[in-house]
């Protein structure tokens, strides 16, 4: 790992360590640890489901067994005590629904969401927008990435998504990369993206657009990893379902997800989609817990529809904010109100 972000992730171990945030201590209390003795911090980088793989500050890995139903997730910073390990408070988490509608944490205190798209299979309606919102609701940097650059079609893709996301009033600052898994072109330019901060990345996107293709390439070590383990019992990589964390040589990390196929996160509420749809958090003053501190429209429960005094509407009159980009709005919260 650099060092610039060993010392920040130090920094923010040790700032969660003391237990100055009630919410770190109660994690403490609840992991019974000894309040007083500092354990070796580390970050959780593999889970086997009855034990953890702890990476320790100096980069040494450290299997810990804990209970199946512990809660820990890949990402996790950590203190270990012996046989014990103490979870320390979480900045973002990666969340997904399963099939019976109960959400599951993937991974924690990711930065960056790589969300991929392919010119076939293509994106849904509402795609990307609402990985977007996902991710802006979690506190987590988007990198849209349009995979199978090689195929007719993604140029007219990465032209949609900026006709939509960037251009125009009120457009955001969206990173746009042409990648192709296939070809190699542009995946050095996720590696820079995510050694630039550094960051810890994971993948999301519909099934047959290319996750594992582009996780593959980008860690060709975990390949290896999983040609021996087909070797000894047949099973291939996404046999398991634990997401499993991995630096990369030139700076940040990638966190594997094998089993967050589909896309799979947690569907957004009406609260969220209009607090942090593109474009609309600058105008409406949205803080990073969703809190709309401007009052920019008249009715706290302003729908951004047909409200008089809503600061949306007047941007959309004043030419402030793609009126299409506000229709895009409307139709999706039309869909989730549907829903609800
Ligand atoms: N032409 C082309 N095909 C690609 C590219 N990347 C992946 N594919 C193909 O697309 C198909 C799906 O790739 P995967 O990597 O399995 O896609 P995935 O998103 O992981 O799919 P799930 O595991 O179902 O979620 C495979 O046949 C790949 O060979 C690419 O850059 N160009
Ligand atoms: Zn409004």
């Amino acid at each position: 790992m650099p060092d610039k972000q060993r010392k920040r992730q130090q920094t923010r171990a040790g700032r969660s360590g003391r237990g100055s945030s009630r919410r770190a201590r109660s994690l403490q209390l609840a992991a019974g640890a000894e309040d007083d003795v500092a354990g070796e911090p580390g970050v959780l980088v593999a889970h086997h489901g009855v034990a953890v793989d702890v990476r320790l500050r100096g980069g040494e890995r450290r299997p810990v067994k804990v209970r199946r139903s512990s809660g820990h997730v890949v990402g996790d910073r950590v203190e270990v005590f012996g046989e014990r390990l103490r979870r320390l408070e979480r900045d973002s988490e990666l969340r997904r629904r399963d099939a019976m509608g109960r959400v599951h944490v993937v991974a924690a205190n990711l930065d960056v969401l790589g969300i991929v798209v392919a010119p076939k299979p293509g994106p849904p309606a509402g795609f990307i927008d609402r990985a977007l919102v996902s991710a802006a609701s979690s506190g987590i940097q988007p990198l849209l990435i349009v995979n199978k650059a090689d195929l007719d079609g993604a140029g007219a893709l990465v032209a949609a998504v900026r006709r939509t996301f960037v251009e125009g009033p009120g457009g955001v600052d969206l990173p746009l990369l042409e990648v192709s898994a296939k070809t190699g072109e542009g995946l050095e330019a996720i590696l820079r993206f995510l050694a630039q901060g550094p960051h810890r990345g994971a993948f999301v996107g519909t099934s047959g657009v290319g996750k594992s293709s582009l996780v593959n390439t980008l860690l060709p070590e975990v390949e290896l990893e999983v040609g021996a383990i087909n070797e000894l019992s047949g099973l291939g990589r996404h046999t398991t379902t634990t997401a499993t964390l991995h630096p990369l040589s030139g700076g940040g990390e990638l966190i594997d997800t094998p089993g967050f196929r589909d896309f799979g996160l947690v569907d957004i509420g009406v609260r969220e989609l209009s607090r942090f749809f593109p474009g609309f958090a600058d105008i409406l003053g949205t803080d990073a817990s969703g809190h709309d501190s401007k009052h920019a429209c008249r009715f706290n429960d302003c729908r951004h529809l047909v409200e008089p005094g809503c600061a949306i509407l007047e941007a959309v009159a004043e030419g402030a904010l793609a009126r299409a980009r506000w229709e895009r709005y409307r139709d999706l919260l039309t869909e989730l109100e549907a829903l609800a």
